[in-house]
Order: structure tokens, then sequence, then C-alpha cells
């Protein structure tokens, strides 16, 4: 497919804009429709199978997170796996190379912010405001048919955004039209971007993705992404997908409970989800949100009476009417939990994390939190851990596999993550202490997460 004129770009609909913007002449296995969640949503045209590529997304911008907690990251190559240094044109942006200085993707900003703004006072010769306003700044370089398609996405006012960020710098005023289209890019990045990482190489980034920004969210979603070396989206079925149904992905974490997943998304994304996992208390019999209960001595567990009503009581399991707690006191106990497993995970002191973890029920929140943490992130090698980190590493491994299982949530990323990491301790184990560990075991793990893992199945590949 060629691209149209300027002037026939206007009159397409949206799905033939982003199969001109996919650059994909392959049969799609996506359609745009109306949704009973909420807007347009994609869906199936066909069954889809469990693991099928459904399609690959280019980007329409990238560049670095806009949130001022984050690591700065080089503009260049979107790392901070490498020490950075300001760029030496004096544009108050960091870098890591030369080769990131003047590569394509750091030149156009660089000499609009030479041009545009006055810099001073910073901190190392890098401002951290400026940085945050990059990806909405490349937007300005968009063509016609990648503007088209921004005008098309849903967008929506937040209360900060990175053109006032940008006024504190300028000298010289933007253009009306400019000013408009950055305001708009900004509410379209918060309302449609994903976050990325990548794998290893300390990739940090803010990507929108044309055809992604059409999919609707669920807390139980039937695909999974990953960002591949060219930065495109890739998304796949985590679940068999029926012909018609709504493909759906996830803005959230999976592995939180249900309160703060909803949070996150009214803070982040202005909605409150309804889906099936956020109307069950107990979230598919995992009690991810659980508290026991503080009537001694009951030892129940209390969940919330109405999981979509942030101001419902918390029930007791024990179904005795006087063992509740009020809503905001639960919040404030799972809040101080959060913040007590983030200061054990960072000391990685597993005596503490034993006695933290006998204090709450089994699969709470915080409790998965550590485990996350400890399966995935946590500092040094297999090989000089002790045979007891060893040991909880690997039944967190198995408590997280099993989580994912009841929350249905499929053969998705994640997993393949944690059974690579169970990989590497089952051998670890077996080198160690000489026992036999099941062979065939091992190897299914194996095959399993290379599967989950390997998303170049190009012979599936759709749009
Ligand atoms: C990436 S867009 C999804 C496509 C959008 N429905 C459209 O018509 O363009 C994200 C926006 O869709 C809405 N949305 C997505 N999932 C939702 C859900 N589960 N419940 C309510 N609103 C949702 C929210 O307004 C969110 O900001």
């Amino acid at each position: 497919m060629s691209e149209p004129r300027d002037d026939l770009i206007d009159t397409l609909s949206v799905e033939q804009l982003l199969q001109l913007h996919l650059k994909s002449e392959l049969p799609c296995l996506w359609t745009i429709r109306d949704s009973h969640i909420h807007g347009r949503g994609l869906f199936a045209t066909r069954d889809i199978e469990q693991g099928e590529v459904i399609f690959r997304d280019e980007t329409l911008v990238i560049g670095p997170r806009s949130g001022t907690s984050s690591d700065p990251v080089c503009v260049g190559c979107l790392s901070n796996s490498s020490p950075l240094s300001p760029c030496s044109k004096n544009c108050a942006l960091p870098v890591c190379s030369s080769q990131c200085e003047n590569s394509v993707q750091h030149s156009w900003e660089c000499s609009f912010l030479r041009d545009h703004c006055t810099v001073e006072n910073t901190k190392d010769g890098v401002s951290l405001d400026l940085v945050r306003t990059v990806t909405p700044i490349r937007c300005l370089q968009m063509s016609r048919l990648k503007r088209t398609i921004v005008r098309a996405l849903e967008t929506r006012e937040f209360p900060i955004c990175e053109v006032d960020v940008l006024k504190r710098y300028l000298h010289k005023k933007l253009p009306a039209e400019d000013d408009k289209f950055l305001r708009l890019c900004c509410g379209t990045l918060d309302t449609n971007a994903y976050a990325g990482t990548g794998h290893g190489k300390g990739l940090i980034f803010r990507g929108l993705y044309a055809l992604s920004a059409m999919m609707n969210h669920s807390c139980t979603p039937n695909t999974t992404y990953w960002f591949d070396e060219a930065n495109r989206m890739v998304v796949k079925a985590a679940r068999t997908i029926g012909k018609e149904e709504e493909i759906l992905s996830t803005y959230t974490s999976l592995l939180w409970g249900t309160a703060t997943r909803r949070s996150f998304l009214s803070n982040t994304k202005e909605f409150l989800c309804r889906c099936a996992r956020c109307k069950d208390p107990t979230e598919f019999d995992t009690n991810l949100s659980a508290i026991y209960c503080k009537t001694k001595p009951c030892g129940g567990i209390l969940l919330p009476g109405n999981p979509l009503d942030i101001k419902s009581d918390w029930l007791c399991s024990s179904k005795i009417k006087e063992h509740k707690m009020g809503a905001q006191k639960a919040f404030q106990l799972l809040n101080i939990w959060s913040k007590v497993a983030q200061m054990l995970t960072e000391n990685e002191d597993l005596q503490q994390i034993q006695m933290f973890l006998k204090g709450i029920p089994e699969n709470s929140q915080s409790g998965i939190q550590i485990r996350k943490y400890f399966v995935l992130q946590s500092k040094g090698q297999i090989t000089d851990m002790t045979d007891e980190i060893l040991l909880f590493k690997e039944q967190s491994c198995y408590k997280l596999l099993d989580l994912i299982k009841r929350l249905k949530l499929g053969r998705n990323y994640l997993k393949g993550l944690i059974l690579r990491e169970l990989f590497h301790l089952l051998q670890e184990k077996s080198k160690r202490s000489q026992v036999q560990v099941d062979q065939d075991q091992v190897d299914s793990i194996k095959t399993e997460f290379e599967k989950i893992l390997k998303f170049d199945v190009t012979p599936q590949e759709s749009g």
C-alpha cells in the first residue's frame, strides 16, 4: 500500500490510516469497532491462537518518560546503562556518547531547544524539566499521516502539561499552531502511551503506538506485549481469543490488588475499571487485597465489601457482621505494608522478610511485591546466593506462577521471565546439592519460557 497524497489522508477512516501507518499488506487479525467497555476498541476478525502475534505496532513517537521521579536516560538511545553527560551543544539534555549526541533522534530537538530556550542553573548541565518535554517536542516533526492519526486518537487534558514546563524556559513564542498541537500531543500521550523497558539494556521509554492506542484495558487482558529491537510493540494473544472478541491490554501492573490498580488507573488515566476481576472481592480466589481481621481470635481475612465502591467497608470471611474495617483504615494499612515491603526488598534481609510475610495473609499484594522483586530484580549472581535465598526465590517462582494461573493471565511475558529464572535456579540447585533434579521438568520449563519469550513467530504474523 503506497502513501496517499496529503489531501487524501483526511478522507481515510481510522482503520485505513492505521493500515497505512503499519505499512502492512498482510491480512490483519483486527478491526476497530464500538466497544461496550468504552468508545472504540479492537476486535478479532477470526479465532486467534494463544501465543499468536496479533500485530506489531510502529511508534508514532518515542522518547524519555515524563515522570519527575524517573531517572534520566540518554535522549539518543533512551538507555540509562551508561554514564550520562550533557550534550556538548548546550541543549541541556543528557546523552551517553557522541554517537547519541549526533543521532537523527536527538539532532532536531537539540537545535529546537537551543533556538527557543534559555536554560540556566541546571544540575550538572542537564535540565530534568526539559528531558520531560522531549517526547512531546518530537511530535512537532510528525508527518501529515502521523498528525492525522494523533488527532484521531482519544485525548483528554491532564493537570500537568509538559508545554507549561517548556514555557518556563522559552525566550521565543511558539507559533500558535505548534502550541496547540503540542498540547494535544501531551494529552494524547498521557491517554495512550505505553511505558517500555528494554530487557537487559537499561532502556526506559514512553512510546505512542497507533494501533495499541485502540486497545481498551482489562485487569485480566487477553494479550501480552513486548518491545522488539526496533522498539516496535509486539502484541500477542495471552490466551485463545475468539472471533468478534475484544482484544484487550492492560495499563497497570497485574500483580497489584484491586484497590491499588483502580487508584493507579484513576490517577494516571482518569477512569475506574469495572472488569470481572475488579468486581470480585476475592480476585478469582487469590485474595490479593486481603488483610487479617483485627478482632481476636477471629483469624479470618477482610476483603472489600464492594470493590467498585472505594468507601465500602471491608468485611470478614467469618461473616460475623461486627468484624469489619472502614475502607480508609484498610487502605492505610495496605499502604504501610507496601512501604515496609519496599524497604525490606532494598535491604534484601531474608530473616526480616520471612517475619514480615508471617504477619500478612498469604498472597497479599505486599508479599507478592517482595517475591516478584526477589525473582526478577534481586542484586547479585545466582551462583553467589546462599541456599536460603535460592530456596526463597524458588518458592517465590512457584507462588507467582500459581497466582498468574489463578488470575487467568494466560501465557504472558511475566510468566516467561519467571519460568526462565526458575530454570536457572533449578540448574544451580542441582549443581550445588548434587540432588537429582527432575531433568524432564527442567527441560519442559526451558521449552515453555523460550516459547513465551520468543516473539519472532513470523509465519503467524498478521497486520
Ligand atoms: C488507549 S485509549 C483506548 C481506546 C479508546 N476506547 C478509544 O475510543 O479511542 C484509553 C482510554 O480508553 C478508556 N478506557 C480504556 N479501557 C477502559 C476501561 N476498562 N474502562 C473504562 N474506560 C476505559 C479510558 O478513557 C482511557 O483513557
